[in-house]
């Protein structure tokens, strides 16, 4: 299998607070991989690791094929970030909002026009890509910031509980939307989430609690018949 994202025994301390203990998975390329954890589990944590906000000396990450330790810059470069914290700039357009992160990227001319079409077409945003970021409601300023996370033609999407504050259409438009880039264009997805209605059964389904992982397979095998919220209860012992 051609591998998306690995993480290895990643460990992470806030000062005695052990927030990671050891934690493993390997998502295939093309995979919607689904990090679900209460209130504190680390996924906050992971990504930060993941994103190089900040290291750790125990573990390993690799991004389609490059160690982010030793090859910080290439790993990065293959890797679209979708913050829980809302990161457009409102006073600029949605196309202008995309054009400046194309620039970031060594991106300009038709090249970024052309890629920067290709996104908001994949996200069914084109026609608004002239109305400033402040007009847009919750969920098309998310697709806004998914698409923008894809001009660079990341492998790897992490996306950090992208739902937050959404409405349920909107909820299930964002959700459905991600799920079609890792179907269409075999982009590996890391999604994380405590809403276990966000996660389909043959996702991949990773859960999470006080730093440890505690199951990881098929989101249908896991749940057997049962709810799958029933699960992740059963668990967890936390509310879904
Ligand atoms: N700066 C910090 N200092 C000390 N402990 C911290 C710090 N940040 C997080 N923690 C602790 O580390 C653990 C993991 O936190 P983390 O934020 O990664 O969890 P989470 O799964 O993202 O939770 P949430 O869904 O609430 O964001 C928690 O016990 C948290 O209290």
């Amino acid at each position: 299998m051609t591998v998306g994202l690995q993480v290895d025994n990643l460990r992470y301390r806030y000062g005695a607070k052990e927030a990671l203990k050891g934690v493993s998975f390997t998502l295939e390329a093309g995979a919607f991989g689904a990090l679900l954890g209460p209130n504190g589990a680390g996924k906050s944590t992971l990504y930060g690791l993941l994103t190089r906000l900040f290291t750790t000396s125990e573990g390993r990450i690799e991004i389609a094929g490059h160690d982010l330790k030793a090859q910080p810059r290439a790993a990065l470069a293959r890797m679209g970030v979708v913050f829980q914290n809302q990161t457009l700039d409102l006073d600029l357009s949605v196309r202008q909002n995309l054009s400046y992160f194309a620039s970031l990227h060594g991106l300009s001319g038709r090249d970024a026009a052309t890629r920067i079409d290709a996104a908001l077409d994949r996200l069914n945003m084109r026609e608004r890509a002239g109305e400033k970021a402040r007009a847009l409601n919750g969920g098309h300023r998310r697709r806004t910031e998914i698409a923008r996370a894809l001009i660079h033609q990341p492998d790897v999407l992490l996306l950090d509980e992208p739902t937050v504050g959404l409405d349920a259409a909107a909820r299930r438009s964002i959700t459905d939307h991600v799920h079609q880039l890792c179907a269409e264009d075999g982009l590996t997805v890391l999604w994380a989430t405590h809403l276990t209605d966000e996660v389909h059964d043959p996702d991949r389904l990773i859960v999470i609690h006080q730093g440890e992982k505690l199951a990881d397979g098929h989101a249908g095998d896991l749940r057997g018949g049962a709810d799958l919220s029933d699960y992740f209860l059963s668990l967890t012992g936390a509310q879904a």
